[in-house]
């Protein structure tokens, strides 16, 4: 038997410390012996078990380094048969997701977390799952991975219907927010935990060198993680999931615990690698610059469904619907019967219209005859570098937001605070809207 890590592992409640236990002495059998959580799942024998314990845990896992257990545990099954492949061969699996929708049936009622979604994900490439809090990214990550089963639908690896598959068989890698490294291994030996539980025949010194140079940390395979940077921890955390060749790579808001400052720098690096790798990847964020910044596609969620999957420029340039627009928009949203609206010559039988600020025009001059405007005062006006925002006030009290961008002195010298202005903007940027077409009350 390969032997296993010596190193204590601080664990928080003594259900983790049996799972850890568990784990590190029949590390091939924890998934499918633990009854530490009765089974959600229905018919498949011993992967039973595993479903609830590992469901339940990485729940746990979210706040607490149990989830290097499961995350490794979860690539550990013994009946993995995916060969041993050097990371320059490693290639990820298209993902296909039919009808699915997810009830959770509570005490209290059912809630819906998937409400008939239907998505392909690209083999090799990283999607994003992207919408307000409550909308199911979370819950369709946890469906495909197997952590939940779906009410109704299908769940496909390439040709393969993995609805029913065991976790532990799905070859998928973990990156979470809290990093979930063992503090008191090494780096190396975090890294090498999951392809040594798998007993992937390989050679583990060779494999910890590949990766800790993919992740440009070279030197510091002999480190324990509190003695990383932040940023090091989580490309750490990254080489950890891929060390078992993980067909599928997923990372649940794995930014969310950096510095804003190091964010950028560190999930370009992430990105980098993810592709020099190649495996398929879903990113779950509510950071809609990350998503854009990452992601070859993006799903966009609301309460429980798919509104619109594309690149950043489809999602950008065409929303499909109000909702979208105003999530990805910092957009105005004007009562159709304002002054400005009905100025522009803008008529709908919607109470409200949502505009882009970038799609406002102000002058300081009446334009010409030809052109519709509103006259308007200039009642803040906010510089944030790249561009400055003005605030402007309709003489009906209607205030509207447009932003500036160009040169600076350009920017700088455009308006005056009080000053009388003149507003235009193409009627075709106007989207007429109810409330509740806006709404991301989860369901
Ligand atoms: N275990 C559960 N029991 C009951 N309802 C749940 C459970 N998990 C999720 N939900 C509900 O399913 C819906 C989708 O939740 P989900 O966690 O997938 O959203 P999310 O988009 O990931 O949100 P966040 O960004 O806040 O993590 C929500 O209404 C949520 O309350």
């Amino acid at each position: 038997m390969a032997s296993l890590p010596q190193a204590p592992v601080h664990m928080g409640t003594v259900r983790q410390q049996q799972q850890q236990q568990l784990m590190l002495r029949h590390p091939n059998l924890y998934i499918a012996c633990s009854t530490l959580q009765p089974t959600r799942h229905r018919g498949r024998g011993k992967h039973c078990a595993a479903q609830g314990s590992v469901a339940a845990a990485v729940e746990e896992a979210k706040q607490s380094s149990a989830s290097a257990v499961l995350e490794t545990a979860s690539t550990s099954g013994l009946n993995s048969v995916r060969p041993s492949i050097s990371l320059s061969q490693s290639s990820g699996v298209g993902v296909k997701v039919v009808g699915v929708r997810k009830e959770y049936k509570t005490k209290g009622g059912v809630y819906i977390g998937a409400d008939g979604i239907d998505l392909e994900i690209q083999a090799g490439k990283m999607t994003a799952l992207l919408g307000p809090s409550g909308s199911g990214k979370t819950t369709l990550l946890r469906l495909i991975s197997g952590l939940e089963e779906p009410t109704e639908g299908r769940i496909y690896f390439d040709d393969e219907d993995a609805t029913e598959l065991p976790v532990q068989e799905r070859e998928i890698g973990f990156v979470f927010q809290s990093y979930a490294l063992f503090r008191h291994m090494t780096v190396a030996q975090n890294i090498a935990f999951g392809p040594r539980i798998r007993r992937l025949g390989i050679d583990l010194d060779q494999r910890v060198q590949e990766l800790l140079e993919l992740i440009e940390l070279p030197g510091l395979g002999h480190r324990h993680p509190p003695q990383l940077s932040g940023g090091q921890r989580q490309r750490v955390a990254l080489a950890r999931a891929l060390a078992s060749n993980p067909r599928l790579l997923l990372l649940d808001e794995p930014f969310g615990a950096l510095d804003p400052m190091i964010r950028k720098s560190v999930r370009k690096g992430l990105k980098g690698i993810i592709d020099k790798v190649g495996v398929t990847s879903i990113l779950v964020t509510h950071d809609q610059e990350e998503a854009f910044d990452l992601a070859d596609q993006i799903v966009i969620f609301n309460r429980g469904k798919v509104i619109q999957v594309g690149d950043r420029d489809q999602i950008r340039r065409s929303p499909a619907t109000p909702f979208v627009l105003n999530f990805i928009d910092d957009v105005n949203q004007l009562p159709v019967n304002c002054q400005f609206v009905k100025r522009m010559g803008f008529k709908a039988d919607k109470p409200l219209v949502m505009c882009r600020p970038s799609g406002v025009e102000v002058s300081a001059q009446p334009p010409d005859q030809s052109q519709k405007f509103a006259p308007a005062i200039v009642v803040d006006r906010i510089d944030i570098g790249s561009m400055i925002k003005y605030i402007l006030r309709f003489d009906d009290g209607v205030v509207i937001e447009m932003h500036l961008q160009g040169e600076e002195h350009e920017r700088r010298l455009a308006f005056d605070l009080q000053q009388r202005v003149f507003v235009h903007a193409n009627p075709e940027h106007f989207w007429p809207f109810y409330p509740d077409e806006i709404s991301s009350a989860p369901l």
